[in-house]
Parts: structure tokens; sequence; C-alpha cells
């Protein structure tokens, strides 16, 4: 199949009211979620709820990368590839708010250094993305963590959770450049929410690049190395990139569930057995990410949170 090939994902139901722990709906939603990640490592959630907020958010967002440079420039961040960080090419700009799930960090942290007389409806639409974002987040991530019979952990692991918040514009260029190369995110899990302009493919287990075209009710989920090593490699990371075909401008944002520094993820034992050895030691995604950022400095763009904590 070639990246020209028309292609839905499976596409999985999250609005459903009854989709409650231990309904038929959630037990049917599971197993094409099992299946799904299984075959393209990826899905399509539907959640309707978005909808609400749709023409605001990239409204906010057209408003905020509109601004000038040197004002957008003014978001920095203690934290490395935080804050307003362009890519070189000047075709592709994010900006990147850590613990967004804490509203205050957009009030003042991004509103207030764009808009120092105030934002509001800036601030509230992406208040009420992320609330909406990370619940639908910690629904996917509990069915997964079912489908691997380590649900108990669930709840202390969506605790230790840092929701990263990433808006994103990509430039129109029919040129075909690979505006964002191929990886795998560092996340558990990652949403992604996008306007009409496509440019995301995701490659299958077979190695195919396959076109995400998502419904406007609908985030793309992904999966993390941090899931895959919790997992003990049970799931496979999605490796995926963004290749712009179309002249207009891309927007998205990316909610990306990441451990919080300071606590230590580990391989489940029940996921370990004679025939299941363990593969990863337990890491603290701070002092991992740490690492990873002086790697990517020294130009070692091959070093992965599997290769840090790999057993092997
Ligand atoms: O723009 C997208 O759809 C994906 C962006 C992405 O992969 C990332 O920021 O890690
Ligand atoms: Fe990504």
């Amino acid at each position: 199949m070639s990246s020209e090939t028309p292609f839905s994902l499976p596409v999985i139901n999250f609005s459903e009211q009854e989709l409650k722990l231990g309904s038929p709906e959630w037990d049917s939603a599971k197993v094409r979620v099992r299946e799904a990640l299984a075959e393209y490592g990826c899905f399509e959630a539907s959640f309707d709820r978005v909808l609400v907020v749709q023409k605001a958010l990239f409204g906010a967002l057209e408003e905020v990368f509109d601004l000038p440079l040197q004002t957008k420039e003014l978001y920095v961040s203690d934290k490395p590839a935080r804050g307003y960080v362009p890519v070189e090419s000047g075709l592709h700009e994010n900006i990147i708010v850590d613990a967004a799930n804490i509203a205050e960090n957009i009030e003042t942290g991004l509103t207030t250094t764009y808009w120092p007389q105030g934002n509001t409806n800036f601030s509230k639409t992406l208040v009420s993305f992320t609330k909406l974002a990370s619940t639908l987040e910690k629904t996917v991530r509990r069915m997964i963590l079912e489908i691997f019979g380590v649900e108990k952990y669930a709840d202390e692991l969506i605790e230790s959770t840092n929701y990263i918040l990433k808006a994103m514009k990509y430039e129109g260029s029919q040129g075909r450049l690979p505006f964002c190369g191929a990886h795998a995110d560092q996340s558990m899990v990652t949403l992604l929410y996008q306007n009409e302009v496509n440019g995301l493919e995701i490659q299958n287990k077979d190695g195919e690049w396959i076109n995400v075209n998502p419904s406007p009710n609908s985030f793309i989920v992904l999966v993390g190395e941090s899931l895959s090593v919790l997992l003990n490699g049970g799931l496979s990371s999605t490796y995926h990139r963004v290749i712009m075909k179309e002249s207009t401008t891309r927007y998205c944002v990316g909610l990306f569930a990441t451990p919080k520094g300071g606590y230590q993820v580990k391989v489940p034992k029940e996921l370990v057995d004679d025939k299941h050895g363990l593969l990863f030691k337990p890491f603290d995604y701070d002092e991992f990410w740490k690492t990873f950022c002086t790697q990517m400095a020294q130009g070692n763009h091959r070093f992965s949170l599997k290769n840090y904590c790999s057993t092997v």
C-alpha cells in the first residue's frame, strides 16, 4: 500500500454516555481497540464533545501563530523543548505548554506572556480543550491497561501524568517535505486533533505508510514509547511522520500524556514470567529526558527511551 492509497483507520466511538467501565459498549470498544493497536498501533477515537470547542480552538491557533515573531519568542521555558519552538525552515512552528492540565500554566504562563492585558477567550478555549482531551486520554489508557490485565495500576499511573499541550502550525506546501520526520513519541499516549488539512502518516505493522484522514469529531490516538516500555514491549509505539501535500495551513493540537518527573515507571510484575523476561528497567521520565536532550544535541538522533532503559 503506498502513501497515496485512500484509507481509513478504525474509528472507535468514545462519545457514548454508556461507555462506562464494564458495560457492553465498553467491552466491544475494548475489543476494537485491541485489534486496531495490534494492526496499526493507532486508531481514531470519535468524541463528539470536541465539536463544541472546534471552531474556537482553530480560531485561537490562528490568532496566536499570527502574532509577530518577536512576541511569540517571548514564551520561553526553563525546560528544553518547551515554550515557542520554531523549526529551522520557518514552515513549522510549535507552542508547547508543560503541565497544561493545570489551568494556571495556560492562563498565566502562556496567555499573559502574549497578551499582558489578558485574553480570556484564548485561555478558556485552550483550558476546555485540554480538559476534554485529557478526559478522553484517561479512558483510553484505562482501557489499554485492562486489555493487558494490569488495570489495577491505572489510578496510580493516571495520577502521575504530566499533560503536555503542543499547538502546531504547518505552512501549506505541496513540496512533500517531511515537516516532521518519522519518529515515535516518548509519551504514554498521544492524542492529536487537527483541522481539515491532512498530512499525518502512520506506519502499519508491515512497514507501509498510511495517510490519516480524521473526521472533525475524532482524535488520533498514538501509542508512545513510555507505554510500550511499561507494557514490557506488549504494544509497539506508533511510528509516524507529517508530510504536507496541501497548499493550505495545517493546524494541529497534540496532548502528550507523559509520566511526571519523580515517578518511577516500572513494568508490572504481572507482565513478566518465564516466557516473557523483563525487557526494561524502571525509569524516571525527567532523568531520561535530560539524557535524551544531551544525546540529541550531540547529534544522536537514534537514542530512545528503549535504549535508555533496556535490560539487554
Ligand atoms: O502534526 C501531527 O499530526 C503530528 C505531530 C507529531 O508527531 C509530534 O509533534 O510528535
Ligand atoms: Fe509525534
